[in-house]
């Protein structure tokens, strides 16, 4: 994943070479030939045809790629890549395999965390407005909605089917409070900025942590901790996108409209930019809906579009992304051009890879990839799923109360 966004024309024009026009000499010049030239209307407009198809399949294409949870990817590993993973793996290890080499690095240095959301420190769902890390009591629904369900359907289950039900709940709960356990005492360790492209008040609603920074919407939406009052960045808030609000909101009511067609389709509005969700589309719309969704964007130059996990990201041109988010809560920190900080960036998305990049360019820092499947990107090492993410944060702390007990223990035998 050499590429952070996937701009639809570089899709396309890997895609497809039409082949069809009989004009002499290249059948595409850049720039387009001048009046007068040996290439007539109609043969430009059937290649030019040509080529939006070429898009539109590489588009196609690109989302089939979009996650690694697709069917696709499954059976490619169940074909036998084992030798591609075993490579990647050893390109970008695991970061719990590697743990100490990454504490060591650390020596001397102060760690700042910096977690993206879905898919990190959330499992991906294919409901995004489900992707809770725990159930709240708003988000249950009351008893007695309940009631008819245990009337009726309850007697008629098999009470085995039941019983698995209730301790996948269960576990679901108990996991998911962990996780948000996992974070909060990293911390009490570490600075910690949770990086998402979900809007900043959504990702608070989910994460409900508030000694934690927060960077929504790819990080034009950044916001200091409430409560720590020792914080050097408390109550930062930067936006530097907010002159596209309006832009925003009037593409975010475009695209429910237009998509409103396309069964399964949803479109999330992450307030300085809009998810277009296809993972619950069926795959023979996803080119209706990538036209459709292209079509929109003609009408929006100012906005671009780029690709995540099964969702279009519809965002401000602006140079800003969750790198120069990053940059900018480390300069908040106090930490700008400081050699004496270790940044670990933990994402598995494609806008997570500007962060990577960040990381790889000051030489400072470490890049932690979310995936079980190679993916190309600029982190140095990988861990599988958000279990090995808690895992690696849980490790941290632990890593951090010993260090400090024994640097006590140290001080009291010297003193
Ligand atoms: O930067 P992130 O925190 O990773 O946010 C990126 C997008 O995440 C969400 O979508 C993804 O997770 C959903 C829930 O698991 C899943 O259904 C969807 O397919 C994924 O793309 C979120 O809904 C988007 O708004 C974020 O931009």
């Amino acid at each position: 994943m050499a590429q952070t966004t996937v701009v639809v024309p570089e899709v396309g024009m890997t895609a497809a070479t039409p082949t069809a026009c009989p004009c002499p000499g290249s059948l595409f010049p850049y720039p387009p030939p001048r009046a007068g030239m040996a290439v007539s209307r109609k043969c430009l407009r059937a290649a030019q045809a040509e080529l939006g198809a070429g898009m539109l399949s590489g588009l196609v294409e690109s989302m089939r790629a979009s996650s690694p949870t697709h069917a696709r990817a499954a059976a490619a590993l169940a074909a036998g890549v084992d030798d591609e993973h075993a490579a990647w793996m050893a390109r970008h290890p695991s970061a719990l395999g590697k743990f100490e080499e990454i504490v060591a690095a650390s020596k001397g240095k102060q760690i700042v965390m910096f977690l993206d959301y879905d898919g990190t420190l959330s499992p991906i769902v294919d409901d995004p407005d489900a992707a809770f890390m725990s159930e709240t009591v708003s988000h249950s629904p009351p008893l007695f909605t309940l009631l008819p369900a245990v009337v009726f359907i309850v007697p008629a289950m098999h009470l085995c089917s039941v019983l698995t039900t209730c301790e996948h709940v269960i576990n679901f709960l108990i996991w998911n409070e962990q996780m948000r356990m996992a974070v909060r005492s990293v911390a009490k360790h570490f600075p910690t900025a949770i990086v998402s492209g979900r809007c900043r008040d959504k990702v608070f609603e989910f994460v409900k942590l508030a000694e934690l920074y927060y960077a929504g919407s790819h990080g034009m939406d950044i916001k200091g901790p409430a409560k720590s009052s020792k914080s050097k960045a408390k109550g930062v808030l930067f936006q530097p996108a907010s002159e596209f609000l309006p832009m925003i909101e009037e593409v975010h009511q475009r695209l429910i409209e237009e998509t409103k067609h396309v069964a399964g389709a949803k479109v999330e509005n992450n307030k300085f930019c809009v998810s277009v969700h296809f993972r619950c589309v069926d795959e023979k719309s996803w080119g209706a809906l990538a036209e459709t969704v292209k079509g929109v964007m003609r009408e929006y130059p100012k906005l671009r579009m780029s690709q995540g996990r099964m969702v279009f990201e519809v965002r401000p041109t602006i140079k800003w992304d969750k790198g120069k988010a990053l940059e900018f809560l480390l300069e908040s920190l106090g930490f700008a051009d400081c050699p004496n900080v270790l940044p670990v960036y933990i994402g598995d998305d494609r806008t997570d890879e500007d962060a990577f990049k960040v990381l790889r360019r000051r030489g400072q820092g470490v890049g932690i990839l979310v995936s079980k499947h190679p993916k190309d990107t600029s982190a140095s090492f990988s861990l599988q799923e958000p279990a090995e993410v808690m895992e690696f944060l849980l490790r941290l702390v632990e890593w951090k109360q010993l260090s400090r007990a024994r640097l006590r223990l140290r001080r009291q035998a010297d003193a």
